[in-house]
Order: structure tokens, then C-alpha cells, then sequence
């Protein structure tokens, strides 16, 4: 009795804790009427959650940034008093409960339910990664000094130039690592990807929007192997491959051209030119490859490779660098899923064409109009973060010492005031005296949110109002700021559609004079490619909502992006939410481009084998996800809904977690206690049973860790494990609430088989520990990744200490 439904994109549900309104209601006296306070006598009641309907796949509501309350702070930072911020438009606003917690615990929002959108399916394939080491330093072209900077190791090979000579050369890693041999059982239940040959194949479609698929699912304690299981096995026992020691596409010197650290940063320092495979460490035996199932292959060693598939855009590009007539095309996918690109608009727009003397090619025109206008927005944005600018502009100075710089024969004209500010005639960071005086100690100096934070968080919001309200920044008019083209380049298309425009990939030349590494974005070697996520108001009396969403999405995932403090380590696991920038009524967030897409697409892409990843390739990715997750927790911040969209990838296997819009900062940097949450948010087949429990206070790292649960199971079951954590609502989470209670184990968990039994039964363990519906009996993502499932399962990333 699997759930044969297939992932369906989900949108979030709402947000908790809202950032930007809320500082700005409790440290800044704003002129909108939406920040009133409200003493906690006046706290509105939470709402009852909507009922979920039945069969239906309800989602929360993506307006995270609506939950807006202010928060009065003590000196000692304890949360007094949660006020519910009263929007202007009454659709916005969202009510709290802001009852206190006994043990100094409060809650802080409560979100509401609502049908999401459908989500537009990316065009995303998968890719190549390499094994190697654990303590080498072995990392991907943009990461190769990640391993450095952010106390990770990547293994990994092929792919780009930059890559390792020796890309298939397994390297011995320092911790105890068998065989793979000795971990796989092939007498018939050693790999069976949890699937059952006794059920019908369960295709995985994407099932109605509103259909649960239960009817189809049979249930049986017998497993044996699915037909990708099948596969598996075939794969091990005949299937095996030699791992090539040279890949003549990843020289070694070939890095050297593009001015970013050396793959192998550990052991012995080499030149550049000096080929690794020289190296005695690298001289290693050929490894079998013992399983080669859907890019994914495992070595005798006991290394693994991911070889997730670039995006259509990124080969096209690639493509299109080999063909210099076309070199600065940009493409669409269209509504046909068929790609379109500049050059072919211009070539329409200059030909004669007697289709030109009828309406519709004249809406063609116009429509291809709007796109060179689109472009023009984009390419003329300016960064509304000074520290970008102000990097941007140190990097150029050091190019030009006269202190002015050129690119594309443009002058920049900044000068520094003594404290190192920009001064450029725009408002600063500077804090006011009212700021300053109201900003509490701080005594969690972890927290993603704090000081500065707060200071970006006012800045934003003015400017953004100011935007809105269709002031253009005020800027001296001789000053001419590097704009988004200079920084990010040109749109070459677009990837996705959000709540609030499209995803476009930007890229420009690689500048080994100003591209400092390690590259914060994802490089081919040639050129940067950066994702671009547009934000425009779409409906005018939203504006709060829009204003605070961006500001939430930013201010999270930028502050999760760098480091806090001397030592600090980012997190090789989160995406780099790098800038943002206005121009007129439009924002434009820059992240980091992750060529291979999200696990969602990686989950329902066309494969012989079926849907389900390998168990070895979704431990990995297990555990990445774990330790971005408590990266996060560790700075205050829970993600709330994670799911397969929400995780994006590198082609060698490196995980991101994404979109921060539905993020609850639980601890800033002037509390000392975890804020609990109450109301629902994410995506439904990932929510935790305890945040349906209406009025209930629930600590919101725990459903990450309950979500982090199901998105393992779907990834190697290949389908849902339910549709909603509700016994009255979902016949199989009932199920399994029952067969818990009465034996205490879940068929589904007990039939689940990895690639051995040891690895069967750890993981076994940590599932009936994961799936506690009373998150007091759950394992905390902590102790998650302490397990001796997680410490036994190999990771591409090496986490340092
Ligand atoms: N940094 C990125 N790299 C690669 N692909 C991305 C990146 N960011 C988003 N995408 C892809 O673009 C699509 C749309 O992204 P977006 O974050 O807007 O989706 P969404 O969460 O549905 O939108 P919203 O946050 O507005 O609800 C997704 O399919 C996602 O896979």
C-alpha cells in the first residue's frame, strides 16, 4: 500500500515569523500605518486553520512576508510581545498567536492554507560528479576553494576544465571505508530499492492535482525487487565499468587559465602547470565501477559519482561558445518547452516578411519588443545592497590604481568616507540614533539575524516603498553605478516562473581580474552564470506584502550566504542569494546558478530505471541536506518547507537548499530563547503532524527534521509516502499511525532495503526515530546526522569540524 502518486511540485505554504516588517515596525518608526504596535491585549486570535479538503492537494500560501507582527524586545532580549502587524490590505494580514510559551517560549505566527499554484517544470537533465578523497581537497571548478573558506571538501571530478587531471582516480579517503563490494549483497535482497515486484509497476505520473492515487496501491511485506531494482542488481553483477584515470577534458593546467585555485588544495603545494596525475597521490588503481545506474556509479573503492545532467540552456550555451555567430544569443523556453533565443528574434525582426503586414506578427513584434525592453530593465539594475557595489568597485580600483575604474569604457567616480562606507550620495547603512539606542545585546552572536541584518532590513524596505512608489533611487547624477549587466551579464533565458515573474540565467566572461574566488556561482570556465529571479508587483495593493516578501527572502538567504564572524564557515549546502537590485518597480535577486536543477526534477525525469534515486545517491544527498539544515538551525533560522523544489544541485551532486520565502528566524541575535511556531507551513505531503494540530506551539527545527524524513523517502521510493500527515485526511499516514501503535513498526520502513543489511537496519532505525508524531520522541537533525547510518554513508562533501 505505497502511495503510487508521482512528486507533484508543491508551493509553500506560508511564512512564520516575518522579518522585515517586524524590525522595521520595532526598531524604525515607519511612515506606513500597516506597523501599528499592538500590546499583547490586543493580540488578535490565530484564525483556525482552514480544514484541508479531502483528496485535494492543498497548499500554504506563499505570503510568508504577510505574517507581519512587530516584536518589543528587553534589554535582556527576551521576547515581550508578539503585535500583529495590520496591513492595509486586509488580504495580507495575518494574525498571531502571540500566547507566551511557559518556558519563555513564544509562539510567533500562524500561517494559513491555501491552493498553490502549478508550478512550471523546468527543462533540467542531469550530470557528472567525481569520488575521491576526504581529506584531499578535491572540489568542482567554481569550489575549489570552498573546501578552504567553508571547511569543505567536495569530491569530485570531471566536468569542467578546472577539474582534476585524474578525475576518475579514486582517492583513499581517511575515514575507514570497506569495499563496496563487501557492503553489497547480490543474493536478491541485497539492493532492492525498496520497490516491490508484487505491486504493479508503479509509474510514477504526475498525478491530478487534486487526486491522492491510493486506490491504485496495493500493499505487500513481501518485497522484492522493482524493475529499477532489478537494474540495480543487473548493473552490479555485470554491469560493472573502469573508472579512467586520465580525463583528457579536466587538465589540470588547463585551470590555470582561468585563475582559480587548484583543484587538490591539500598535501603537496603545485604549481598550476604541474599535472596532479604526477602526483604520487593521485597515482592510484583503477577502480571498478560496480553499479551504473542513471549517471550515478559506484566504485569498488567504494566511491560514488553523481553525474547529474546540465540544463538544456547551460549545453546550449556551451554550444553556442563554439559558434561565435551566435555567441551573444539569448534563449526562452517557450510555452512549447522549445528553447528561443535572441539571435532568432533579431533575425525575425530583420527580415522582411510579409507576415509583418498582419496583426499577428505584428503582436510577435511587440511581444519581441517587450523582451529587448525586459533585458534592458534587467541589464540597467542597480544593486541595492552597497557592500555589492562597494566590492565591485574595490575590485575595479585594484585594476585601474588611478581610482578610476573602466569596464566597457564607462568611469566610476565613488569616494570612501573614513569608516570605508561608499559615499556616492545614496542613504547609507548608517544607523540612526533611534536604531541604535533600541538594538537589544546581542547574546546569540550565531544568529542570521542581527545588527546588520537589521540595518539592510530598513534600507531595503525604503528603498523598495521608494521603488514602488516609482522614485528611482536618489543618486548623484554624475555618479554612474556598475549595473547588473557589468556584474552578472546578459540573460541567455529563462529557467522558471514564480510567484512573482520568471528565472532567468545570466552569464558573463569569467574576469580573472575581478572574480575573486572561490567564485561564488556556478563557472563552465569560460563564463559566470548566475540564476536571476525576478520580483515585480503585480497588483498594486499588495505592495506591503510584495515589499516585506522581498525583503524576508532576501535578508534570509543573503545572511545565510556569508559569514558572521572571523572563522565563520558557509555552508557549502545553501544557495548564495548574492544581490539585489531595482530598476523602477522591478527587483532582481541574484543567486547562484545551479546548472542541474532541483530534486523534483530529478525525481520524475524519463529513466528506464524508474524514478527512485540509487540508496547510495540519496544518503548522500542525505546528508548534505541534513548538514545545510543545521547550518541554518545553528543560525536561528528553520527552513520550513523543505521539499524537492526547494533543493537544487550542482552536476556533481552538490546540494543547495533554496527559497527562504517561508523561513522562520526562531533566535535572532538578541534572544537567548527558540521561538516556537504555530499553524502549518510548507508543502503538505512534507508538513509534520504536529503543525495541523490547531493552537499547538510547535519548535519549527523539528518538522524540518520530519521533513527532511520525507523528502529521503521520496527520493528513494520514488513517490510520496503520503499525501498529508492527517489520519482522517490520508488512509496511509493512518495506516501508519495504526501499525506503529499496534506493532510497532511500518511496513513500508521494514520492506525498505539498502545496499546491505547493515545499512538497512541503521537506516531503518533513524527512519522510526524520524517519524515520531509526537516531535518530542523525534530525533533532532543533530542527532540525525550523529547516527551511525549518517556517519557510515559516504558524502561528496567532507565536512570539516
Ligand atoms: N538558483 C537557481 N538555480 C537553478 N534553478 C533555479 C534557481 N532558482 C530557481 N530555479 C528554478 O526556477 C524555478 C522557479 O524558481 P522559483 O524560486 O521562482 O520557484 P517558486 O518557489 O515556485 O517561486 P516562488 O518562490 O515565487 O513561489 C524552479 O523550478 C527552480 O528549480
Amino acid at each position: 500500500m505505497h502511495t503510487s502518486e508521482r512528486p507533484s511540485r508543491h508551493s509553500s505554504v506560508k511564512r512564520s515569523r516575518s522579518l522585515s516588517e517586524s524590525f522595521k515596525g520595532l526598531f524604525k518608526s515607519s511612515n506606513n500605518s500597516t506597523s501599528n504596535h499592538l500590546h499583547s491585549s490586543e493580540k488578535p486570535v490565530r484564525p483556525p486553520l482552514p480544514s484541508v479538503p479531502s483528496g485535494e492537494e492543498v497548499q500554504t500560501r506563499r505570503n510568508t512576508t504577510t505574517s507581519m507582527f512587530n516584536q518589543q524586545y528587553r534589554d535582556d532580549g527576551r521576547h515581550l510581545s508578539n503585535n500583529a502587524f495590520q496591513s492595509k490590505n486586509p488580504t495580507s494580514t495575518l494574525h498571531v498567536n502571540t500566547t507566551m510559551h511557559q518556558n519563555g517560549v513564544s509562539p510567533l505566527q500562524s500561517p494559513l492554507l491555501s491552493v498553490a499554484k502549478p508550478h512550471h517544470l523546468p527543462n533540467i537533465a542531469k550530470l557528472s560528479l567525481s569520488p575521491s578523497s576526504g581529506s584531499d581537497v578535491i572540489s568542482q571548478d567554481s569550489y575549489a576553494s570552498e573546501s578552504n573558506d567553508e571547511g569543505i571538501t567536495l569530491i569530485n571530478k570531471k566536468e569542467t576544465p578546472n577539474y582534476s587531471p585524474s578525475t576518475d582516480t579514486k582517492l583513499v579517503e581517511e575515514v575507514n571505508i570497506s569495499s563496496i563490494d563487501a557492503m553489497l549483497e547480490t543474493n536478491g535482497k541485497g539492493t532492492n530499492n525498496n520497490n516491490n515486484t508484487s505491486e504493479p509497476e508503479r509509474t510514477l505520473r504526475r498525478p491530478h492535482r487534486n487526486s491522492i492515487g491510493g486506490d491504485k496501491i496495493r500493499r505487500s511485506r513481501h518485497g522484492s525487487l522493482s524493475r529499477r531494482s532489478q537494474s540495480l542488481k543487473k548493473s552490479m553483477s555485470s554491469n560493472s565499468c573502469t573508472s579512467s584515470l586520465n580525463n583528457s577534458n579536466a587538465s589540470f593546467a588547463s585551470s590555470s587559465n582561468t585563475n582559480i585555485k587548484p583543484i587538490y588544495s591539500k598535501g603537496r603545494k603545485h604549481a598550476e602547470s604541474v599535472s596532479a596525475s604526477n602526483l604520487t597521490k593521485y597515482m592510484e588503481m583503477e577502480s571498478k565501477c560496480i553499479i551504473n545506474v542513471d549517471n550515478f556509479k559506484v566504485f569498488s573503492n567504494g566511491y560514488h559519482q553523481h553525474n547529474l545532467k546540465k540544463m538544456a540552456i547551460i549545453s546550449n550555451e556551451e554550444r553556442r561558445a563554439l559558434s561565435p555567430t551566435v555567441s551573444n544569443a539569448s534563449v526562452t523556453i517557450g510555452s512549447d518547452g522549445e528553447i528561443e533565443s535572441d539571435a532568432m528574434l533579431q533575425k525575425q525582426k530583420s527580415g522582411f516578411s510579409l507576415s509583418g503586414l498582419f496583426k499577428s506578427s505584428h503582436g510577435k513584434e511587440n511581444a519581441n519588443n517587450s523582451a529587448v525592453e525586459e533585458n534592458n530593465k534587467l541589464e540597467n539594475a542597480l544593486s541595492l545592497i552597497p557592500t555589492q557595489r562597494l566590492s565591485l568597485y574595490k575590485r575595479l580600483n585594484q585594476m585601474n590604481e588611478q581610482g578610476h575604474s573602466n569596464v566597457d569604457g564607462e568611469e566610476y567616480d565613488y569616494q570612501y568616507s573614513n569608516d570605508g562606507e561608499l559615499n556616492n550620495g545614496e542613504t547609507s547603512f548608517e544607523e540612526s540614533d533611534d536604531i541604535k539606542n533600541s538594538i537589544p545585546k546581542v547574546v546569540n552572536p550565531n544568529a542570521a539575524v542581527s545588527s546588520e541584518e537589521l540595518k539592510l532590513i530598513n534600507t531595503l524596505s525604503e528603498k523598495i516603498h521608494h521603488g514602488l512608489r516609482g522614485k528611482l533611487t536618489k543618486v548623484n547624477a554624475d555618479v554612474k553605478l556598475p549595473c547588473f549587466l557589468e556584474q552578472y551579464g546578459k540573460s541567455i533565458g529563462t529557467i522558471g516562473h514564480g510567484a512573482y515573474g520568471v528565472v532567468k540565467v545570466c552569464a558573463r566572461p569569467l574576469n580573472p581580474n575581478i572574480d575573486e574566488t572561490p567564485l561564488q556561482t556556478f563557472s563552465n570556465g569560460q563564463k559566470l552564470f548566475f540564476a536571476v529571479k525576478e520580483l515585480k508587483l503585480k497588483n498594486a495593493t499588495q505592495t506591503e506584502k510584495f515589499s516585506t516578501r522581498i525583503t524576508s527572502e532576501f535578508i534570509i538567504g543573503h545572511s545565510l550566504s556569508r559569514s558572521h564572524k572571523k572563522g565563520d564557515r558557509v555552508s557549502p549546502n545553501i544557495l548564495k542569494i548574492i544581490d539585489l537590485l531595482e530598476n523602477n518597480d522591478t527587483f532582481f535577486e541574484v543567486m547562484e546558478f545551479c546548472p542541474s536543477g532541483d530534486l523534483y526534477s530529478l525525481l520524475t525525469r524519463k529513466s528506464k530505471n524508474g524514478t527512485a534515486l540509487h540508496p547510495l545517491e540519496a544518503d548522500c544527498f542525505m546528508k548534505q541536506l541534513l548538514h545545510g539544515v543545521k547550518y541554518m538551525h545553528d543560525h536561528g533560522v528553520a527552513h520550513c518547507d523543505l521539499k524537492p523544489e526547494n533543493i537544487l544541485f550542482h552536476p556533481d551532486g552538490l546540494l543547495k537548499i533554496c527559497d527562504f520565502g517561508t523561513s522562520c528566524v526562531f533566535q535572532t541575535a538578541w534572544e537567548k530563547h527558540v521561538h516556537f511556531q504555530s499553524g502549518a507551513m510548507g508543502s503538505e505531503p512534507y508538513v509534520a503532524p504536529e503543525e495541523f494540530i490547531s493552537g499547538k506551539e510547535y519548535d519549527p527545527r523539528l518538522v524540518d527534521c520530519w521533513s527532511c524524513g520525507v523528502v529521503y523517502c521520496t527520493m528513494v521510493m520514488g513517490h510520496y509516502l503520503w499525501k498529508i500527515a492527517l489520519k482522517d485526511k490520508d488512509s496511509l499516514y493512518k495506516s501508519f499511525v495504526q501499525e506503529m501503535t499496534d506493532e510497532k513498526e511500518f511496513y513500508i520502513f521494514e520492506e525498505l532495503r539498502h545496499v546491505n543489511s547493515d545499512l538497512t537496519r541503521l537506516r531503518k532505525i533513524v527512519l522510526y526515530k524520524i517519524f515520531q508524531w509526537n516531535p518530542e520522541k523525534r530525533i533532532t537533525v543533530d542527532q540525525l546526522l550523529q547516527s551511525s547510518w549518517m556517519k557510515k554513508t559516504r558524502c561528496c562533501v567532507v565536512y570539516k569540524k
